[in-house]
């Protein structure tokens, strides 16, 4: 649905028409865009809550620089709907995060002015310091390099790894530290102690107001500004703020904290920085949902809610014709707290995601035992080692893509000394509208190459909970759990737990002339396909492997010597998944078949809806149907049961 935009906004395509209107309109031209980003967003859905809070920043930004020369680096990139808005995008905004339509994120091929990908967080001041040091190489002039990082990614080890470095390099990088105490739920860590401290620190604001009135003069003083700002830091600072100031004791240039709101004030001290060399930081305070009063106070909720009424602010929840069975995430935090009331070994553990990984049920009922570790995928994983070597049972929560930050962790530090941890990998398969960066497509193949891991997948609710349980027994060793996003298939899933034996797949219908072997949920759309299949005269088995490794063996040999088609079916992708396990265990045991593998193809997979890309990467349940056409006799009369 298209918008229509304010007025001044609405004769806004680029930065460029936005330096053609006064410092003073800037205001009017930040809540014209912050209007256009609800009403948009209201009927359209994506994230919500950051974007309102850089509104100024991001006016404040693209009318101060002069991109896309300067180099302008968003972290996550969840908060950069406004910079696509003022940089070519308005009137496609409409299509944000749409099957087809732009990403939801910065993306180098969508933009001159999307100078980096981005998704995953921690990346802007490692990407946004390459740049200044590729400018100095290549002997560029007066070219600005900007990272824009929340406090959330700022508790990643990635953004320290920046700024340990940027301290060093003396090149002309400056962050913004954007600083609303939120990340998707409220920010934890001692960095988040310390930047509050700072923010209502009295010597700081007295040392703010020095430098705001340095900045001040220092238009008047020329292109050789930056001398006298140095001298005068000398006289202010000197070792005593290094001393106890976190980022100028890493070599930054600290300012600050500003209003983040105050968008003229913001263009001129961001205009003031660029004439100061090195490595400086700005701390900026904002406040996530800004404008919008629902998504001020409860941030978490509005921080990607969906559909609502811009007026009314009521979240449009879409009315099934009938009780939706849970989601997959909500069986595992329910299921946590029961595992934990029995067995006192058991820890949970999130980076940075409870309400996502529903990890936060636990956290509400037993606060000791379920500790959110902020943006910290590799330090939750050796977290949950160190745990384990003390005969805790830590259950590690990480999306699957995120997984792919701690691979080293689950090698080095638990798959070799053959830890107890399990890994619950939430969002495995394509996530949906978050699209390439999110999608959980490789956790089958780069989990299944490491010794020692037991990887399983449950095709519905009782599965996962069966799973759980038996993987919290001891000296199991390290298991992975790997389970979509969205809901499940059971309205009544709270069953009674039973341990699983590892590595013990089950047969769900006897068939004829192919066989169909399925790992985790997409096994629901191989029975989804039956009743058609058969009301043509083909009959299918099919099978749920329901552990990638180890593979169920016997269950292998009959398949291979029962059928001629062998099609597998997996939620992630071909090369190295499950398919491939399916080659590997032909070719070691000398069979031949046709195995046919559907599967995520070797290409990234853009944005929409899980069901158009399912049927996009050919594996919903259509596309099972087609596949067994083309190879299946039709048989007139069948004795198989289902
Ligand atoms: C590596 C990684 N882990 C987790 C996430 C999920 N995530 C997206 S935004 C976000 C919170 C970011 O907080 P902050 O940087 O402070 O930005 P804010 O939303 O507060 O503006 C998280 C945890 C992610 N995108 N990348
Ligand atoms: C930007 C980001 O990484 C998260 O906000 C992500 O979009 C959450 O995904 P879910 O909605 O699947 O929890
Ligand atoms: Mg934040």
């Amino acid at each position: 649905m298209q918008v229509k935009a304010g007025p001044l906004l609405s004769n806004i395509n680029y930065p460029a028409d936005l330096k053609q209107y006064n410092e003073d309109d800037l205001e009017q031209i930040s809540k014209e865009l912050r209007q256009y980003i609800i009403d948009v967003v209201s009927v359209n859905g994506g994230h919500f809550g950051a974007s309102l809070g850089v509104v100024e920043l991001t006016v404040a930004l693209h009318y101060a620089l002069n991109t896309p020369y300067d180099k302008l680096v968003w972290d996550v990139g969840h908060q950069a709907y406004g910079h696509k808005i003022l940089t070519g995008r308005r009137e496609l905004f409409h299509t944000n995060r749409v099957y087809k339509g732009i990403s939801g994120f910065p993306k180098i091929t969508e933009s001159e002015y999307d100078t980096f990908g981005v998704g995953h967080s921690s990346t802007s001041i490692s990407a946004a310091l390459g740049m200044a040091v590729a400018s100095q190489l290549k002997g560029e002039v007066n070219r600005q390099h900007v990272a824009v990082i929340g406090d959330g990614a700022m508790t990643a080890g990635l953004a320290f790894e920046g700024l340990n470095h940027a301290g060093i390099e003396n090149s002309n990088v400056l962050v913004i530290l954007n600083d609303n105490c939120m990340s998707i739920d409220p920010n934890v860590g001692a960095l988040k102690e310390y930047l509050t401290s700072i923010t209502i620190s009295k010597s700081y604001n007295r040392f703010r107001d020095d430098i705001s009135s340095v900045l001040a003069s220092l238009s008047k003083l020329g292109p050789n500004a930056h001398k006298y700002v140095k001298k005068i830091e000398k006289s202010i600072k000197g070792t005593l703020l290094k001393q106890s100031n976190l980022f100028e004791a890493l070599n930054f240039r600290y300012f600050g904290p500003v209003d983040g709101h105050d968008v003229k004030r913001l263009a001129q001290t961001i205009k003031d920085l660029s004439a100061i060399p090195g490595p400086k930081l700005l701390h900026c305070i904002t406040v996530k949902g800004k404008g919008f009063a629902l998504a001020e106070k409860d941030q978490t909720k509005w921080h990607a809610p969906g559909l609502f009424d811009k007026i009314t602010g009521e979240i449009k929840k879409s009315i099934p014709d009938k009780p939706q069975p849970p989601k997959y995430q909500d069986v595992f935090g329910h299921t946590m707290v029961e595992l934990a009331e029995a067995n006192d070994k058991i820890v949970g553990i999130t980076p940075a995601m409870p309400s996502g990984s529903s990890l936060n049920i636990m956290m509400k009922a037993m606060p000791t035992r379920a500790l959110d570790v902020g943006i910290a995928e590799q330090h939750a994983v050796t977290f949950s080692a160190g745990l384990a070597t003390q005969g805790l049972v830590p259950f590690c929560n990480i999306y699957s893509s995120f997984m792919q930050r701690a691979y080293d962790q689950v090698i080095h530090d638990v798959a070799i000394q053959k830890l107890n941890v399990v890994f619950c990998l939430d969002r495995a398969g394509l996530a949906g509208a978050d699209g390439a960066t999110h999608h959980g497509a490789y956790d089958i193949a780069y989990m299944r190459c490491i010794p020692n891991l037991v990887i399983s997948s449950p095709m519905n609710e009782e599965e996962l909970r069966n799973l759980m349980f038996t993987a919290q027994q001891e000296n199991i060793g390290p298991f992975v759990i790997r389970y979509p996003r969205g809901n499940g298939v059971m309205a009544d899933w709270k069953r009674p737990f039973k341990a699983l034996e590892i590595g013990k797949g089950r047969k769900i219908c006897d068939g004829e002339d192919v066989a169909i072997l399925t790992i985790g949920h997409v096994g629901n759309f191989a029975v989804e396909s039956r009743s058609e299949l058969n009301s043509e005269g083909i009959y299918p088995a099919h099978y749920d492997l329901r552990f990638v490794k180890p593979l169920d063996e016997e269950l292998l040999h009959e398949v291979f010597s029962k059928y001629k088609y062998i099609l597998t079916v997996e939620d992630g992708s071909l090369q190295g998944g499950v398919g491939s396990a399916i080659l590997e265990f032909m070719a070691d045991h000398g069979y031949t078949a046709n195995v046919i593998r559907l599967g995520i193809p070797d290409q990234f997979i853009e944005h929409g809806e899980q069901a158009e890309l399912w049927a996009e990467c050919g594996y919903d349940k259509q596309s099972i149907i087609e596949a067994v056409r083309k190879v299946a006799v039709k048989r007139v009369t069948n004795t198989m049961v289902g």
